[in-house]
């Protein structure tokens, strides 16, 4: 990215934001809510495309219409509208067939990653009686069916219990390890702390702190991610605000 700028009517939400991401890493991608991050993946996806700057993904500028760069790339989004009336099945198989795949292909594919995450017994039942976990496991197998060489993950681990995650992680660290590059959004900082290779910190649309988590700390930053978070974000009220807070809460009702 090279000075992406991005205005919702008189608002400026991203500013001269200059990016260059390299195969294999994984990148925390972190901001306060309303920071600019999802707006930034949207305009990498070409949901986006009024926007100012340029954006070459593949070695390729995605504004000059050839849009075939979008086959590499695998999305899980934060909230995901699923075709709940489908099956895993039908729903993972097709979008496989919308990226392509062959349907027999998906089809043993969709079956085999089914199974690995423990889902295999509602794989012909429909989304809709699924739990949110199982949700996004359908979301993170339709997200890879087609092997992508770039993903975007918004987060990811939602609702997943402790062993998924554990499995979903090192899927990751596997996937970066032979060449593909993630975008790893979470306001988890534990997680994005131990899995990311590179800290991106998008902060009110300008890009405020970008690093391993030990190039971070060196920069006189003390602690974890998660204070290294509030020092470059300016937050230290978190006390005064709870106090305040359940102050309210308790006020009298009657
Ligand atoms: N379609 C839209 N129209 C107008 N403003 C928008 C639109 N989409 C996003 N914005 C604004 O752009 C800013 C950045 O939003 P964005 O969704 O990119 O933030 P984010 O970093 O992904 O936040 P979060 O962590 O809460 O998901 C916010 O001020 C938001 O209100």
């Amino acid at each position: 990215m090279k000075n992406l700028t991005k205005d919702f009517g008189s608002k400026r939400v991203l500013t001269g934001v200059d990016l260059k991401v390299h195969e294999g890493e994984i990148i925390g991608y972190i901001g306060p809510n309303g920071a600019g991050k999802s707006t930034t993946v949207k305009i990498m996806l070409g949901l986006i495309d009024d926007y100012f700057g340029d954006v070459s993904i593949f070695g390729q500028d995605i504004a000059n219409g050839d849009s075939t760069y979008k086959r590499r790339i695998g999305y899980v989004p934060e909230t995901a509208d699923l075709y709940e009336n489908l099956t895993a099945k039908e729903y993972i198989t097709f979008i496989g067939e919308l990226y392509g795949i062959e349907p027999e292909i998906v089809e043993q594919k969709a079956k085999k990653m089914v199974q690995l995450f423990g889902i295999e017994d509602v794989y012909h039942s429909r989304i809709s009686s699924f739990s949110k976990g199982m949700k996004q496991k359908v979301l993170i197998i339709s997200s890879l069916i087609h092997n992508p060489d770039l993903l975007f993950l918004d987060e990811p681990l939602s609702g997943l219990d402790a062993n998924s995650v554990m499995v979903v992680k090192e899927i990751l660290a596997k996937l970066a390890a032979d060449g593909k590059t993630i975008f790893y959004s979470s306001h988890i900082m534990e997680v994005v702390e131990k899995i990311s290779h590179r800290i991106i910190l998008l902060a009110d649309g300008k890009l405020v702190a970008d690093g391993s988590f030990e190039e971070l700390r060196e920069k006189n930053m003390e602690g974890s991610l998660e204070e290294i978070f509030n020092q470059l974000t300016g937050f230290d009220k978190h006390k005064a605000i709870a106090e305040e807070f359940v102050s309210v809460v308790q006020r009298d009702v009657t």
